[in-house]
C-alpha cells in the first residue's frame, strides 16, 4: 500500500490482525457464510473419514480475508488429522517440498498458502505427488544424476489462491474438490460480529453489529478489525452498551463510508470518474495513475467494487457502474455498457 496509515478496510492480513485468531471459528458447524462450500466439504470430510482414506485435494479460492486458511484448519481438524502450513513464496527449490512431503502422516492435510506463486520446477514435483502419491527427484548433477522415485504417504492437499485464474491447467486439474469463496451476505457478518463481541466480552447492541456488518465489505477479516476498532474508540467515549450511532462515529471517524469504502476506493472510483468520463479505463492505467500495484488493485481493491456494482468489468477495461456514478454524488451518464460487453468471473 501506497498509503501511510494502514487502510481500517484492506481485507489483506496485517499486523494488527494478530488478534484475529481469537476469533477464528474452530469447527464447520461455527463457520458461518459460504453455505455452498460448508456443505460440499461435509460430505468429503464425512466419506473420507468413513473410508479411513485420504480426502481429495481441496483448491480454495476467492479475494482475501474471506476464510480460506481458517477452512483449512478446520479441514484438518475434522478429519482428525495433522496439519502441515506452507506457502508458495516459501517453497524455493523442490528439495524444500520433498521435505516436507516425506515428512507427512498418512491422511495428513498440507495447506499450500498463495499456491499461483509456487515456481513451475516445483509444480512439476507437485503433480505425481498429489497423483500417485509419488516423489520422483533427481539426485547428482551430470552424467551421474539418477533418478530415484519415493513413496509418500496418502495426504490431502489443501491450497488456497486469490487467484485461480493463474494456476496453470494441469494444476488446477488435480484438484477434485475445487471451492470458491464468495463474500459475505450483510446478515453472515452480522452474525460473525456479534460473535465476536461475545469472545471479546464487548456489550454491542444488534443495531451496532449490523453497523458494523454493513460496512465491513463482505469480507470477515474486515469484520473483525473494524470491530475492535470500534471497541477501542468506545472504549474511551463513554460506558455501556455501543449501539448503532456510536458504531456509526467510530467508523465514520475511520473514513469508512456508509458501503464500507475507504478513501482508496474512492480515490479508485474518482479516478475513472474525473480522468476518463467514467470508462473504459485499462487496470495498468489506474494502477499507475494511484501508485498501486496491479496485484493489489486486482486482488484488493477491485473485487468488491466489483460485485457491488460500483465498477464494471468490460472487455475495453473498467467503467463506473451506475452504483459508482450515485456513490460519489454524481450522475451517471445516459449510456451503459451493452451486458455483452461485461466480462464474467473473478479473473479476467
Ligand atoms: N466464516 C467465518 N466466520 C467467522 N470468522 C471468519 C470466517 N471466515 C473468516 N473469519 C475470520 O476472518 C479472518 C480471516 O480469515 P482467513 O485468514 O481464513 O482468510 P483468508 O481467506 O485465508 O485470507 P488471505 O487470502 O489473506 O490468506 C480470520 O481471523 C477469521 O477469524
Ligand atoms: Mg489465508
Amino acid at each position: 500500500m501506497s498509503d501511510l496509515s494502514p487502510r481500517a478496510v484492506d481485507p489483506g492480513r496485517m499486523d494488527e490482525d494478530a488478534g484475529e485468531a481469537g476469533l477464528r471459528p474452530q469447527t464447520l458447524e461455527d463457520f458461518t457464510g459460504q453455505k455452498a462450500s460448508r456443505e460440499n466439504l461435509a460430505i468429503f470430510i464425512a466419506a473420507a473419514r468413513a473410508r479411513g482414506e485420504a480426502m481429495d485435494h481441496v483448491l480454495l479460492h476467492g479475494p482475501p480475508g474471506l476464510g480460506k486458511t481458517t477452512l483449512a484448519q478446520i479441514v484438518a481438524r475434522e478429519l482428525g488429522v495433522g496439519f502441515r502450513a506452507t506457502s508458495g513464496p516459501v517453497i524455493q527449490r523442490a528439495g524444500d517440498l520433498a521435505a516436507i512431503l516425506t515428512n507427512l502422516q498418512p491422511r495428513d492435510v498440507l495447506f499450500i498458502d498463495e499456491i499461483h506463486r509456487l515456481q513451475p520446477a516445483i509444480e512439476e514435483v507437485l503433480y505425481p505427488a498429489m497423483e500417485d502419491f509419488q516423489l520422483d527427484l533427481i539426485i547428482g548433477e551430470g552424467p551421474a544424476a539418477r533418478s530415484v522415485r519415493i513413496d509418500l504417504s496418502p495426504f490431502t492437499l489443501v491450497a488456497a489462491t486469490t487467484r485461480a485464474g493463474l494456476l496453470a491447467t494441469p494444476l488446477r486439474d488435480r484438484f477434485g474438490i475445487p471451492l470458491r469463496l464468495v463474500f459475505y451476505t450483510a446478515e453472515e457478518l452480522r452474525q460473525i460480529v456479534s460473535r465476536g463481541a461475545r469472545k471479546l466480552q464487548f456489550d454491542l447492541t444488534p443495531e451496532g453489529a449490523e453497523e458494523i456488518a454493513r460496512r465491513s465489505r463482505g469480507t470477515p477479516r474486515i469484520a473483525g478489525r473494524l470491530l475492535r476498532r470500534v471497541r477501542d474508540f468506545a472504549s474511551v467515549a463513554r460506558p455501556g452498551p455501543v449501539d448503532r450511532a456510536m458504531a456509526d462515529a467510530a467508523l465514520s471517524r475511520l473514513e469508512v463510508d456508509s458501503l464500507g469504502l475507504d478513501a482508496m476506493d474512492r480515490r479508485y472510483l474518482r479516478r475513472i470518474a474525473d480522468f476518463h468520463h467514467g470508462g473504459p479505463v485499462g487496470v495498468e492505467t489506474l494502477a499507475a495513475a494511484l501508485a498501486e500495484a496491479r496485484d493489489t488493485l486486482e486482488d484488493v481493491v477491485e473485487p468488491y467494487l466489483i460485485q457491488e456494482g460500483l465498477v464494471l468489468r468490460t472487455s475495453r477495461g473498467r467503467m463506473l457502474g451506475e452504483r459508482g456514478w450515485r456513490h460519489l454524488g454524481l450522475q451517471p451518464p445516459a449510456r451503459q455498457p451493452d451486458q455483452g460487453d461485461l466480462l464474467q468471473g473473478e479473473d479476467g
